[in-house]
């Protein structure tokens, strides 16, 4: 542990967590540690496609500056190591519709590469759709253990431990990143992140392009390609927690993707498995700066990323080394003469639970 460095905890070891962890330890201006009650492969973010594509996450302006981010620096610094140490490929991301769509995704001018597609494209049955010519999609196990391989690497540690009260890591660090993902409804009482539950389908290969029918946003069809197999997907079902597979869900995701191409059908699919997971949804991803105790101490909110966790992941991790710089700079270095701040757990604890502010 560098003494010159300031200390940094960090709460969550999912996508988010990681990635926040990585671009804070490049610095060089930080020691990083992680504290997570789940760690890969038993993150909600293991269960993802993981494909590059805003889902689920607001607010859209942000997200799109944050997909374009994460996917510069999926260029520059993860594509280039090669897909054997990472998991990831790059994919073209197809999103078909029956009806026409007036309205572009509001994202879509953040996205160079994102265009309507062509006449020739359509799939039968289709009659408008959009690509990102240069998207990417992520085995995602294995792409977990290459960040938690990187974050270690770059001299981060992990320690799994659940954080009972946000004041606890406060006794280490003077900095703390909140990346607990839904955990926030509990850790910091916020009842505005909430699940939105995905069941997918893992199977043999298939086809090599992505393929999405978002006709409705909640029995979703799509068909995501990886390296060492497909993912076929999904639901979205608001505040559901049953982490179990549904025998109906599967059902009705394969007659979903069976209605996107004949080559979908069940007797051309060999399924490996199933994965539900809790997306930590909420009305917008609250990235924010928040002082506790008078002052001293800084609280950096990264979580409820819906089902963008990993689209935006680098972006939110950028934005929240700014956070981390623009915040230090306004501590107020703890004086000899303070009362100890954990006295206060209990007359602290008489009082109302930590309050938030909304964005
Ligand atoms: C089926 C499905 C498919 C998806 N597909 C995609 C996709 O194709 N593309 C995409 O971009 N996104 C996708 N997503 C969304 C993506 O998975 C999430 O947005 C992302 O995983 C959120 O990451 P996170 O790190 O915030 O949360 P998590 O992965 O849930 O990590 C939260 C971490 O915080 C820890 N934690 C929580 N509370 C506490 C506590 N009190 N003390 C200590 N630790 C705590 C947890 O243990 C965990 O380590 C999908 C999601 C699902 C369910
Ligand atoms: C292909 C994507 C729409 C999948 C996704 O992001 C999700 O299911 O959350």
């Amino acid at each position: 542990m560098n003494i010159h460095k300031k200390d940094i905890i960090i709460i969550g070891c999912g996508c988010i967590g990681l990635s926040a962890g990585v671009i804070l330890l490049k610095t060089g201006d930080y020691n990083v540690k992680i504290w997570a009650k789940d760690l890969p492969p038993n993150t909600t973010s293991n269960k993802a496609a993981a494909l590059w594509y805003p889902f689920l996450s607001e607010p859209l302006d942000k997200v799109g500056r944050w997909s374009q981010e994460t996917m510069d620096y999926f260029k520059k610094e993860i594509i280039p190591l090669g897909v054997e140490k990472t998991g990831t490929l790059t994919k073209k991301v197809y999103e078909l519709y029956r009806t026409p769509r007036a309205q572009l995704p509001e994202w879509s001018p953040f996205v160079p590469s994102f265009r309507r597609m062509k006449k020739e494209e359509m799939l039968d049955g289709y009659i408008d759709g959009f690509t990102v010519e240069d998207g990417f999609v992520m085995d995602t196990d294995q792409y977990m253990d290459w960040l938690v391989e990187s974050f270690k690497a770059l001299g981060g540690s992990i320690d799994q431990r659940e954080v009972v009260d946000i004041r606890e890591p406060f006794i280490y660090a003077d900095i703390v990143i909140n990346c607990s993902g839904l955990g926030a409804r509990e850790l910091i009482g916020d009842r505005l992140v909430y699940p939105s539950r995905g069941q997918i389908i893992v199977v043999d290969n298939t086809r090599d392009i992505s393929l999405m029918d978002e006709e409705d946003e909640y029995q979703l069809g799509y068909v995501i390609p990886r390296v060492h197999n497909s993912v076929l997907g999904g639901t979205n079902q608001q505040h559901n927690y049953n982490l179990e597979p549904s025998k109906k869900d599967t059902e009705e995701i394969l007659d979903r993707v069976a209605k996107i191409s004949p080559q979908f059908e069940r007797k051309n699919l060999k399924i490996l498995g199933e994965k539900v997971g809790l997306r930590p949804s909420r009305y917008s991803i609250r990235l924010e700066n928040e002082f506790m105790q008078d002052g001293r101490k800084l609280l950096v909110h990264n979580y409820g990323h819906g089902g963008s966790g990993f689209t935006v992941s680098w972006g939110c991790a950028l934005d929240t080394l700014k956070l981390v710089r623009k915040g230090a700079d306004k501590l107020k270095t703890s004086n000899k003469s303070d009362v100890p701040w954990y006295s206060l757990l209990n007359k602290r604890r008489s009082s109302s639970s930590c309050s938030f502010v909304n964005d």
